[in-house]
């Protein structure tokens, strides 16, 4: 086993023989090893950490330098605990990420991601207080910093709005949110692109005071590595690993050196020889049991690892100065056992350490200020955005009103083409009301005025031609001798012959292309001819119900004589309407975050799934509730749909749904990682939903199969329950209704656990 001889900071502590590993513990504030971290899967994965070691000493600032590309953003995602490693060990400020030592995410740790990660249509003051609020700090405290911070990053007045600032000032205001709580740990992404050499001299200066005291510790990276001089320690990147690890000057003395930049491309060139970067690694390759940290840290005693398994920097330094052929490799191979990757960890429950996590997350109580802060900043960013706001509001006004106005009325104005040979096919019908039996035909087409306007034709050929042409929607012949026929008819009851019964007969081509229109047309038709007969054989002193056919409807138990397909489509239409609009309003709400990088800084800053979950469930189901008011208010009380329930169970049922709606949004916003996905999939899912839920048609037509799929749906039961409520007055006891509300509430604890499963596993 090699014995190390470092001038470390950490190192020394622990080579001094007495402190031993728990001391050893104490003075790093973040330690990696062995880390490996892919993006992708399997086939396609690509490696981005590289059994990487890294060591920063708290109290110091730590320069984190490398080519683009070469996972920096993703090694401090993964200290922060935004991202897990495939396998290895992180530890920062005492515990592993996301555990309760650790205390990060949380208010231990100041980041600023490299996206801007502010909200555009908040002011300055407005984003200090957000991140303020779930820092757990006192608005006063906040404002007693802000002063500060701006006076400091020369910010321009507490009242701009961040949309309105340049970029540099956006990039300062994100510092300011890392810096607002003067956290232990400060995790900077390029926190000096865009900002002059004056503004960034002053940024340097203030990280090197925070850490004067030894209690603050910052990770830092940069493009402009001369800035990095500054640093207590460097760790230049490449390729998923530390090239090295050392301060500033012995870096430059030991390859001698005059820039930084110079040091780099030399430990570049020389892996690029090499090759295999788990090789070379000269990074501080301590095996975190030999620092005390993990699950044996307690018991320093006892560990198996108690040396150092690694090549440590300096070992290879000192080979580096005498060895003049580059073959310090072939060195520092003898004293560092290639490490071989182990597979990687799954979370498994039993597992003590990864245990830590659940433990942490169940204890994880919100705070009022957490919940104070997401709720303002949700209010806040729907009052300031004036056009989605009319959106909320006028959409689903504007959609009941153009369904009542449109659907289910009776369609007026139908052309029907008339050929009536009895009157030389004039419009000039002239009749007799009593008991007379002339001009039958004329007196027929009296009762024929509803929804229909006539055009007379001379031949009937002309006629079929108009409907042939689209002019008209049917065409009736009357024939010449209908009264003589009709009467005979009537005369000779079953004795009359087969001409008399045609001649009798009133002959009618429709143009049944549009079923709504040719089913009123055959109806109308009909009951015409019905009131012609009865009104006849009542004049003729005979009973009118002879001109009937002999089937009685009586009043209906449910509904009316003359049912509405408005009734029938408008308790689907209700909830369809909430029910989407609700999925419209929150498809998005976690994707616009996510991609301003917002979602990961509110993470980093505590703030749990659940929390952000609960924060927009809370601000929807407000502005849902305004949303079904106005519904139900014009639907009802407006246009006077049917309701003759109890309009209570009305109000739930409705607002369950869109509240179920909402959870289906946010479902499709954890899911989809852009927005124009998570559209395609709400808009994908509008048309199938509507088509499959009874909404238009009811589910009894369906296929089989279909209908199975249909009760499956969470607006089908719903709207078969609303129904009955409206059109049947049915109570909450009655098995179709309650039903409805069952299944709703189950659709959204199914959409809600699902979302917060599919946030747990993202955020990992
Ligand atoms: N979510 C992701 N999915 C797949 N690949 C990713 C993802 N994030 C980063 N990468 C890839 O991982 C590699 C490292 O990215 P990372 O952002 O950590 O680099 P970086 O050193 O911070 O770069 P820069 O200095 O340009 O910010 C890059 O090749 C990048 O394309």
């Amino acid at each position: 086993m090699l014995i190390t001889t470092t001038t470390d900071p950490v190192m020394a502590t622990n080579n001094d023989g007495g402190t031993g590993p728990w001391q050893r513990n104490v003075q790093a504030a973040v330690s990696v090893r062995h880390a490996f971290k892919t993006y992708g899967k399997k086939k396609n994965a690509v490696p981005v950490l590289n059994n990487l070691n890294m060591t920063v000493p708290k109290g110091t600032i730590y320069g984190l330098l490398g080519a683009s590309g070469c996972g920096k953003t993703t090694l401090l995602s993964c200290i922060v605990g935004r991202r897990r490693i495939d396998s290895g060990e992180i530890f920062v400020l005492g515990g592993k990420p996301g555990s309760r030592i650790s205390g990060v995410p949380g208010k231990r740790v100041g980041y600023m991601p490299q996206e801007i990660a502010l909200y555009a249509e908040f002011s300055i003051r407005e984003t200090m207080m957000y991140f303020g609020w779930i820092f757990g700090m006192e608005t006063k405290e906040i404002d007693e910093r802000l002063q500060f911070l701006l006076n400091f990053l020369d910010l321009p007045s507490e009242k701009r709005l961040v949309k309105n600032l340049s970029g540099g000032q956006q990039r300062r205001v994100s510092f300011a949110v890392a810096l607002m709580h003067d956290p232990e740990l400060l995790i900077l992404d390029e926190p000096t692109v865009g900002v002059d050499p004056l503004l960034r001299q002053s940024i340097w200066n203030h990280l090197v005071h925070i850490t004067k005291s030894g209690q603050k510790t910052v990770i830092i990276t940069t493009h402009y590595i001369e800035e990095a001089r500054q640093a207590h320690t460097i760790g230049l990147m490449r390729s998923g690993n530390l090239l090295a690890e050392e301060s500033p000057s012995v870096l430059l003395s030991m390859y001698k050196c005059i820039s930084l930049e110079d040091v780099f491309l030399k430990l570049s060139r020389l892996q690029s020889q090499k090759g295999d970067v788990s090789q070379v690694n000269f990074s501080n390759n301590i095996s975190l049991h030999a620092m005390g940290f993990g699950s044996k840290m307690d018991k320093p005693g006892s560990s198996q690892e108690g040396g150092v398994v690694g090549l440590n920097f300096h070992q290879s330094k000192e080979i580096l100065i005498n060895d003049t052929n580059g073959s310090i490799y072939t060195e520092s191979k003898l004293n560092q056992e290639p490490y071989e990757r182990p597979p990687p960890k799954k979370n498994n429950p039993n597992d003590e350490e990864s245990c830590q996590d659940c433990y942490a997350n169940l204890c994880n109580v919100t705070s009022k200020g957490k919940i104070k802060a997401l709720l303002n900043k949700n209010m806040l960013r729907m009052w300031r955005n004036v056009g989605v706001m009319l959106f909320i509001f006028a959409l689903p006004v504007m959609q009941v009103i153009l369904f009542c106005l449109a659907i289910g009325r009776d369609p007026t104005g139908l052309n029907l083409a008339i050929v009536n040979g009895e009157m030389n096919n004039t419009e000039n019908c002239f009749w007799d009301d009593g008991c007379h039996f002339t001009n039958l035909g004329c007196r027929y087409l009296k009762h024929l005025n509803h929804s229909v306007d006539k055009t007379f034709y001379t031949d009937i050929e002309d006629a079929k031609e108009a409907v042939r042409m689209g002019n008209a929607w049917g065409a009736i012949y009357i024939t010449e001798n209908f009264t003589d026929a009709f009467t005979a008819r009537a005369a000779l009851g079953r004795d009359s012959d087969d001409e008399t019964i045609d001649q009798s007969e009133i002959k009618v081509w429709l143009d049944m292309s549009n079923q709504q229109i040719g089913v009123m047309l055959n109806r109308d038709i009909m009951l015409a001819y019905r009131d012609f007969a009865m009104g006849l054989l009542e004049q003729c002193g005979n009973n009118p119900k002879l001109g009937d056919v002999p089937i009685q409807f009586k009043e209906p138990i449910y509904g009316t004589m003359n049912p509405s397909f408005t009734d029938f489509v408008a308790p689907g239409v209700i909830l369809t309407i909430v029910f989407f609009l609700a999925v419209a309003l929150t498809s998005s709400a976690l994707i616009i975050e996510r991609t301003e990088g917002l979602l990961d800084r509110s993470w980093v800053a505590g703030v749990s799934p659940g929390e952000i979950l609960f924060s927009h469930v809370v601000t929807q189901f407000v502005v849902m509730c305004g949303q079904t008011t106005l519904v139900l208010v014009f639907m009802l009380v407006v246009f006077g749909v049917t309701n003759n329930g109890d309009l209570i169970w009305v109000i739930i049922l409705t607002l369950l749904q869109g509240l179920c709606g909402m959870c289906f949004g946010f479902l499709i916003s954890a899911v989809c990682e852009l927005e124009r996905n998570a559209i395609q999939l709400a808009l994908g899912s509008f048309y199938p939903t509507l088509l499959l839920s009874g909404v238009i048609w009811p589910i009894e037509g369906m296929p089989i199969v279909l209908k199975y799929i249909s009760l499956f749906l969470p607006l089908t039961l719903a709207t078969s329950s609303l129904r009955s409520v409206l059109t049947r007055g049915w109570e909450i006891a009655e098995t179709q209704v309650y039903t409805g509300f069952l299944s709703t509430l189950a659709w959204i604890v199914g959409f809600l656990v699902i979302t917060l499963l599919v946030l747990r596993s993202k955020r990992g």
